[in-house]
């Protein structure tokens, strides 16, 4: 079938793939971004960042040094932000906002990262009335910059053990921010080191003598005309990371800074004049930042996956090597069952993080409506998916984009490939906003209302259960899998595989935990004891999240032309995971050896069926050249003489003679040469 991204002068290998495929490109991308209208969106805002000159992104940013990078990336952000009412809905963080950015930073943070994804949602959900007032419109007006400075050298993971404190003085009325030891100081926080002069401050809060745990404070850091620090605040950049240069993440200490009473957020917890601590409704309130960053990352990281795997389809598809019947000519790499088995479960996954991402800003924006109205109760579900998500997506994400590198060959390796800055820039989500296996943990014990409380009112009878976890109370089948063959499987047979995996490994890390609770002496050590087993349970959990929300999500889909694609790939991501859960699966038989086999039987023909459209299904995740910036991935096809104009245009290549070569290694050549 024609499709317009089908243009003269295209790689004729690609656009092959382009007119084989058995269905429009438009319809499917209109499904997988939640409608044709988002879509037109997407392309109106290309146009218009596009036709914006202050939007052009003249210099190629993986030839950048440091600072340079850090200077471009302000200039792009503060363009970025110039003409971002114009062009995009400020207000749709999840869905414009994440496009629009990625069109103009490409994978990258950057001076005004904190400011929008942390401090904007943190002054709209925790301040009063009063400071909404103060706070909101400066924010918005970006008269100050502002970032969230909560991690220290000595703890990030565990917040009760921060050691900046705030102590409260009722006769001036004010705060005493301080670090007293190195291990105090704050490092890490985003665009910190040279670009904020303002930040949320987590300190433990001491008033009238008692200690109340971390709390948020808005502290200015710098001078608001010389941007010079404040006496009392040493501030300054932590150093180059793996990824993400162009961010300035900063470190930052406290010498008795005296901060007015007011800077502490006091929509939740509050201090009155006189030093009473009112406590918040929620005891983690005042961690709601975090819990906005988890829940819109979930999307980021699938595009990430996505622009990874629209890559290395597209190479595969021009890249010719070797032979699969002598002498007939060399094949496209695509073309190469154990490529697909690489390559095409990226695709799977890709959709599966998207479509989960859909279901947790749902979820977000419930959870902000009943916090408005004074409700916690939906709370913790939101942490626990929230955390499960980020947890299991940002892991697999990360494995997939190194897979697609891998899937390139040598070429893979350059940066003009675009996987380097892909995978530096997204595997920093396996760490912030809670390192992946303490979040799993979380999920044990708190998500979805709490696996292991869960278990225990289960088997008494008194179990709450949401829709996330009531397949935990159903009783495990004492059959076999239903599975057959890949072609008569149904979803709901899919969904209860894993479902079984997940609720076998549940009340197996359950019982463990309660016979460690008997063999050590308190609770907490046989938590520690159980842990590897807790964070199985939570990541099947999570997964069969995964699988059913696909399904769910799918079956509103109703297009003959575009349904069998989306049952391929779903069918995909789930055999892909029984397949590589093995043990899960075949726990107490319920999975014979026989149906593994046919699984695997069923992958090979699914990758089989997948191969003519594969081009036009990442086509259809609606990656433009300018997101992507790879030159392996083009539209086009035209991989060859661009890598070689990429080259050229490198500027080690702007003169001949290397000023190594004058330095180094000519005196050494012509040493050489005096000895011979
Ligand atoms: C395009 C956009 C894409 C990307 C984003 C752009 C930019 C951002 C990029 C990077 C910015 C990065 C920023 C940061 O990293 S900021 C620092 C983040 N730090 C962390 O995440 C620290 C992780 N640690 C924690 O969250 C907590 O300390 C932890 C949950 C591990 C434990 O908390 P704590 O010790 O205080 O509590 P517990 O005693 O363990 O638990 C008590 C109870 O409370 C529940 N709980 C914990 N957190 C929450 C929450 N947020 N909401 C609701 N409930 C919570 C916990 O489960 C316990 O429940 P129960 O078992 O029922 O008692
Ligand atoms: C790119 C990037 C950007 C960041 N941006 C910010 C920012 O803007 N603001 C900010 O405040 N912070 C920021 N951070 C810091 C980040 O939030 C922390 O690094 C993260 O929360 C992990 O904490 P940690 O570094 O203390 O790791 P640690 O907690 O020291 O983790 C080290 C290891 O110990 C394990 N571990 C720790 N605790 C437990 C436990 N209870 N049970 C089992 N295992 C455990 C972990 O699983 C991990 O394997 C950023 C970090 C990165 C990498």
């Amino acid at each position: 079938m024609e499709d317009t991204l089908i243009r003269e002068g295209d790689n004729l290998d690609i656009t092959k793939e382009r007119r084989n495929a058995t269905f429009r490109v438009k319809k499917l991308a209109a499904f997988i971004h939640g409608g044709e209208e988002i879509v037109r969106r997407r392309k109106e805002i290309y146009d218009a960042v596009e036709r914006e000159p202050r939007l052009k992104n003249s210099v190629p940013i993986e030839f950048l040094a440091r600072e340079e990078r850090h200077e471009e990336q302000a200039r792009r952000a503060v363009a970025m932000t110039d003409v971002a009412t114009d062009i995009i809905d400020g207000s749709d963080m999840f869905g414009e906002g994440i496009y629009y950015q990625s069109l103009i930073m490409g994978r990258d943070l950057h001076s005004l990262s904190l400011h929008y994804s942390m401090v904007l949602p943190a002054i709209q959900n925790q301040a009063d009335d009063e400071q909404l007032d103060e706070w909101l419109g400066p924010i918005i007006s970006r008269s100050l910059i502002s970032t969230y400075a909560q991690t220290e050298l000595g703890h990030g993971t565990n917040l009760s053990k921060l050691e900046t404190t705030a102590t409260y003085d009722p006769k001036t009325q004010e705060f005493i921010l301080h670090s007293p030891t190195i291990t105090a100081t704050k490092w890490w926080p985003g665009a910190l080191g040279k670009s904020s002069n303002y930040a949320i401050v987590m300190a433990q809060l001491y008033t009238n003598g008692k200690w109340h745990g971390p709390h948020p404070f808005f502290v200015q850091l710098r001078d608001a005309e010389t941007h010079m620090p404040l006496k009392g605040v040493t501030v300054g950049d932590i150093g180059p990371k793996l990824g993400i240069n162009g961010s300035d993440n900063g470190f930052l200490r406290f010498n008795n800074f005296r901060i007015p009473r007011k800077t502490m957020f006091m929509k939740n917890a509050k201090v009155l004049p006189d030093g009473t601590y009112v406590p918040p409704k929620h005891a983690k309130l005042g961690f709601g930042a975090m819990v906005f960053v988890r829940s819109i990352m979930i999307k980021d990281q699938s595009m990430q996956l996505g622009s990874a795997i629209t890559i290395a389809v597209r190479y595969s598809a021009i890249r010719r090597q070797g032979e699969i019947v002598p002498n007939s000519g060399e094949v496209q790499i695509l073309d190469y069952q154990t490529q697909q088995l690489r390559l095409f479960p990226q695709i799977s996954r890709t959709l599966a993080f998207l479509f989960a991402a859909y279901e947790v800003k749902d979820l977000y924006l419930r959870v902000t409506t009943q916090l408005q109205e004074g409700n916690t109760e939906l709370l913790p579900e939101l942490h626990g998916l929230s955390s499960g998500l980020k947890s299991v997506v940002s892991w697999e994400t990360a494995q997939g984009i190194e897979q697609c590198r891998l899937a390139c060959g040598g070429h893979g390796y350059s940066q003009a490939s675009a996987f380097p800055e892909i995978y530096s820039y997204a595997v920093g989500g396996c760490t912030y906003e809670g390192e992946n296996i303490v979040m799993l943990l979380q999920v044990a014990r708190q998500a979805f209302l709490g696996l292991v409380k869960i278990v225990s009112s289960i088997r008494a009878g008194t179990a709450k259960l949401s829709l996330l976890t009531s397949y935990i109370a159903e009783k495990q089948p004492k059959t076999r899998s239903k599975f057959t063959c890949v072609e008569n499987v149904s979803a709901e047979d899919l969904i209860a595989d894993f479902e079984y995996a997940a609720r076998e490994q549940i009340f197996y890390a359950y019982d463990l935990l309660k016979k460690n609770e008997t063999l050590y002496s308190t609770p907490e050590e046989a938590w520690n004891k159980t842990g590897i087993e807790l964070c199985k349970a939570s990541r099947l959990h999570v997964k069969a999240f995964l699988v059913r929300n696909y399904f769910n999500y799918v079956s509103k889909c109703n297009d003959s032309e575009i349904r069998p694609i989306l049952d391929q790939l779903g069918k995909l991501y789930a055999l892909d995971g029984i397949s590589g859960g093995g043990v899960w699966f075949t726990r107490r038989g319920y999975y014979s050896d026989d149906q593994m086999a046919t699984v695997r039987q069923g992958i090979y023909s699914l990758l089989e069926k997948i191969r003519p459209n594969a081009v036009a299904i990442v086509d259809a995740f609606d990656f433009s050249d300018r997101e992507l910036q790879s030159v392996l991935g083009r539209r086009d096809g035209n991989v060859y003489e661009n890598l070689l104009k990429w080259a050229q245009q490198n500027p080690m290549n702007r003169s001949e003679i290397s000023t190594a070569y004058i330095k180094h290694l000519k005196p050494m050549m012509t040493e050489g040469k005096s000895k011979l």
